[in-house]
């Protein structure tokens, strides 16, 4: 009689018992994934679901134990265990993707050591010959690693301006196949509209993959898989984890032959998430609601007091916003990253370094609120000329809202505005100094 298969996920690979293949012939293990993360009960509203677990701890451990160990006993030589080595799977990742998938509206999630990491993955499902079709404001790291694809891997790739759908489906062929899509951009702050994009894409090429990068929103505003996306993705570096104390990137689709294809990636590649930075992450997930809560109510009073004393400010809240009603039709929140422009590199830099309040430092999605120059910071991988035909202006600053008094924000920002002199102090207040800081070309 032939012996059970009972060979954990890793072990099955090694030992090529696998009765399924991906496209390209590799062996897949067996989804782990629970077909509905909800096992049919009812949905609550998603701050509870963000805090409310059904956590299968031995001792009922109201927070998921950390699983630090990289390997695991066995029962025999055939394994017996569901778990055998931590880079193909560790209780304490598993528990936290099983709570990810819930609150992305997922089959499947999978969580990674970085946002990069996630999207390596995600783009190793890519062969010489595949073409990308991409926006023209993309987060910095993202473009670098399309970049690298093009020049190593035989990729196409096409970046085009996102906000106009056309100029999206203009580019579709038969050898598209991934769309990757942010929004609202990093750090343009443009709006992309998911599911036309998502409906005219798979129309025209219904292999093609339509890839989100939620990392600005994270599920608490937006779930692109329930608005036509095939994979979404973000750094759990920002929001999801929310105190800028780890490094994580999180992946969720709904094909279960999707999630098993990125899954044999993570396993062969080992990028898995480890297991002590899955309980930090779990533990930011549950306070998403309250901080994502704070966090925009104060970058909504921080965005109108700039564009009151004259900016252009860059904010999806605000109705000046030229695609406002686009991103309030997806999405339930504005999030707290804004950007404006003072009209002059100089008074940037003097502004960024006069704030007491806001560290200077790339990232966002954090409790402490942060100042950066994208153009020399975050985005200073697209080299000068790509920039300059992109539009992005050298003076911008961008802000990351913390949970900080809004008050005190505002204040140390006037004192940091005022110093730098990047405004007019009159009897009736100040204004922005530069001429052009309040014109009209928003959605540039
Ligand atoms: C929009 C966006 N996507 C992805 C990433 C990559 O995330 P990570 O830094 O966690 O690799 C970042 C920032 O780094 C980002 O801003
Ligand atoms: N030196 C880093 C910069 C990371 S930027 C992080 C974040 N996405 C942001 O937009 O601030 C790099 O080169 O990747």
């Amino acid at each position: 009689m032939a012996t059970p298969n009972r060979l954990s996920p890793a072990s099955q690979a090694a030992n090529k018992v696998f009765t399924r293949v991906d496209l390209d012939g590799h062996a897949l293990p067996p989804s782990p994934a629970p077909s509905s993360p909800l096992s049919g009960r009812k949905r609550y509203a998603l701050a509870t679901e963000l805090v409310y677990t059904e956590s299968k701890d031995q001792y009922g451990a109201s927070s998921i134990p950390i699983y630090q160990s990289a390997t695991f006993k066995q029962t025999s030589s055939n394994g017996g265990n569901e778990y055998d080595y931590t880079r193909s799977g560790n209780p304490t990742r598993t528990h936290l993707e099983r709570h990810l998938a819930k609150i992305m509206n997922a089959n499947r999630a999978l969580a990674v050591g970085s946002g990069m990491g996630a999207l390596d993955v995600i783009t190793r499902i890519l062969k010489p010959g595949d073409e990308v079709v991409t926006g023209d404001d993309l987060y910095g790291g993202t473009h670098r690693l399309l970049t690298y694809l093009k020049n190593n891997q035989g990729v196409v790739v096409h970046h085009v301006d996102t906000t106009n759908a056309d100029s999206v489906t203009k580019v579709i062929s038969d050898k598209t196949a991934m769309v990757l899509l942010e929004t609202p951009t990093n750090p343009l702050i443009k709006i992309v509209d998911i599911p036309s994009i998502a409906k005219a894409t798979h129309e025209a090429n219904s292999k093609a993959l339509v890839v989100v990068d939620n990392t600005m929103l994270s599920p608490m505003l937006l779930n692109p898989l329930d608005i036509g996306a095939d994979i979404v993705y973000e750094s759990g570096t920002k929001y999801l984890s929310g105190h800028h104390d780890i490094m994580a990137g999180v992946i969720a689709c709904n094909d279960p032959g999707l999630g098993d294809k990125m899954y044999f990636t993570i396993n062969a590649t080992g990028c898995g998430l480890s297991p002590n930075d899955s309980f930090l992450l779990m533990r930011g997930v549950k306070t998403l609601a309250i901080r994502m809560e704070k966090q925009q109510a104060n970058a909504q009073q921080i965005a109108e007091f700039l564009e009151s004393h004259g900016f252009r400010v860059r904010y999806p809240g605000l109705k000046s916003h030229p695609q406002y009603d686009l991103h309030w039709s997806m999405a339930r929140g504005a999030g707290a990253v804004l950007s404006f422009e003072t009209g002059d590199v100089a008074v940037s830099e003097r502004i960024v370094e006069a704030a007491r309040l806001w560290g200077i430092s790339v990232s966002f999605g954090c409790v402490n609120s942060l100042i950066s120059m994208p153009c020399r910071m975050s985005h200073a991988s697209i080299d000068a000329k790509t920039r300059q035909e992109r539009q992005m202006p050298e003076d911008l600053i961008r802000l990351c809202v913390g949970i900080e008094d809004a008050g005190d924000l505002i204040d140390d920002l006037s004192r940091a505005l005022v110093q730098a002199g990047a405004v007019t102090v009159t009897l009736d207040g100040f204004h922005a100094q530069a001429p052009d800081a309040n014109s009209e070309t928003a959605s540039a």
